[in-house]
């Protein structure tokens, strides 16, 4: 088998969902009935043998290419790593090295049950033709960095306004376009005023990083006599468009503004372990007050992958263990916030098994290790597998994963070996011209 089967209508039988066993209907892309009852032909049946099934997975932070630079530089300060060492190295990618990284990071999400990504980078255009032909569902934004200079400003206006016009020519339903202004210590608050408006303009998403280190947080009031939300919500960039990755150093009054302004956090657990930056988002705060809160793997350079049910658990033990509650983020609200939560951070009508919502479905393996016994199979999606349980994965009504068979991955997986190694020959080459 070369290609998976693929139908208007799929019926998918004899599944787990809570305690009940059932079969699932889907027709056009959405979920058109669940039930012990629901039969009748189908263009595709699928024997889910019992297998557990998931609403489909939402990674709202990523970046995506950067499986290319996985294991490249570890354990390292943040803003040494980015400087010294990220940044550097992103400066020889290509366009082609984005499609190459991008499709292994869709291989590797997919394998792993995510429908849907939140992604901000660089060539967003081939990272548009990465996810069209893998299936899945994304949100892409281009990464706005003008360090604080006028002309550099210009050239990221022209690239954001190429990139944003890129896609949405694409005319897919499932790939959006968003602005993507980095953060307050890599934009000018003339650079945010621009994003802010232009996504307004274009009635897209932002994709911002917020209060990620106790040093951002720091400089940013010594420069500005403000908290970074505050700066970014002066400048427009506070909405209900708006997903705001780590938020690990928000204060009380921070929470209450995202709240009031129905923004989404994004939590970054295992980045945030990784880089030590000292803090977990304060998760209780950001409930309380209203705002969304959502999950993501961060990019492959301080992750290092994007696998969405280690997420789950990092996040629901990271919260527990740094506020020091045993109770909190217990693992059915863990599943909301890398579901439905996420599918509504990023505008998408997904991330719920329910009649009517499009069709985001994950089988789990129910013989397992990881799944046996079968007490409680949210407990043990996000507490005791990880993403090799996933057997088979839906978008939209269309399969991506069956039975462990994503087409193509023998190339893809060459192709981004390929790429990495290119990506670095090229940035030694310069550095010997030096
Ligand atoms: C879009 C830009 O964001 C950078 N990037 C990757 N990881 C992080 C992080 N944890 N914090 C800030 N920036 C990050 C990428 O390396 C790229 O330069
Ligand atoms: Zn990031």
């Amino acid at each position: 088998m070369t290609e998976i089967p693929q139908g208007e209508s799929v019926l998918i039988r004899d599944v787990e969902i809570g305690r009940a066993r059932v079969n699932i209907r889907v027709e056009g892309g959405r979920i058109a009935a669940i039930g012990a009852d629901v039969g009748g032909e189908a263009a595709v049946v699928i024997e889910g043998g019992g297998a557990v099934a998931l609403p489909g997975l939402y990674n709202t932070h990523t970046h995506a290419a950067m499986t290319l630079l996985r294991g490249y530089a570890d354990d390292m300060p943040l803003q040494d790593w980015l400087s010294t060492k990220i940044w550097p190295l992103e400066a020889h990618l290509t366009g082609e090295d984005v499609y190459r990284g991008t499709k292994l990071a869709c291989l590797e999400m997919i394998r792993s049950g995510t429908v849907a990504f939140n992604d901000m980078y660089f060539f967003m255009e081939d990272a548009a033709r990465a996810v069209d032909e893998m299936g899945m569902k994304a949100q892409l934004a281009y990464g706005f960095i003008d360090l604080f200079d006028e002309e550099k400003r210009e050239k990221e206006i022209k690239a954001t306004e190429k990139t944003v016009a890129a896609i949405k020519r694409r005319g897919n339903p499932r790939i959006r376009a968003a602005v993507g202004p980095h953060a307050v210590y890599t934009v000018s608050p003339e650079g945010l005023r621009w994003c802010a408006e232009f996504s307004r303009q274009q009635n897209i998403g932002i994709h911002v990083h917020l209060s990620e280190t106790e040093g951002e947080v720091k400089d940013c009031i010594e420069k500005t006599g403000m908290r970074p939300p505050t700066l970014l919500d002066k400048c427009g960039c506070i909405n209900p468009r708006t997903v705001a990755a780590h938020c690990c150093w928000l204060d009380t009054a921070d929470c209450t503004l995202l709240g009031d302004r129905g923004a989404h956090a994004s939590h970054n657990p295992t980045s945030n372990m990784k880089l030590a930056v000292h803090r977990a988002m304060p998760y209780a705060w950001l409930k309380d007050a209203g705002a969304g809160v959502c999950l993501g793997t961060d990019g492959c350079a301080s992750n290092n992958n994007q696998d969405m049910f280690e997420e789950m658990k990092f996040a629901a033990l990271l919260q527990k263990f740094f506020w020091n509650s045993q109770t909190l983020l217990p693992a059915e609200q863990t599943l909301a916030m890398a579901t439905a939560n996420g599918a509504a951070a990023m505008g998408f009508d997904g991330g719920r098994l329910e009649k009517g919502a499009a069709a985001d479905i994950v089988l789990l393996d129910r013989n397992a290790a990881c799944n046996t016994p079968l007490h409680n199979p949210v407990s043990n999606a996000v507490y005791s597998c990880n993403g090799s349980a996933v057997t088979t994965v839906i978008c939209n009504g269309r399969i991506l994963m069956q039975d462990r068979f994503v087409p193509g991955e023998e190339e893809i997986l060459a192709g981004a070996r390929t790429a990495a190694a290119g990506l670095l020959a090229r940035a030694a080459e310069s550095q010997t011209e030096e």
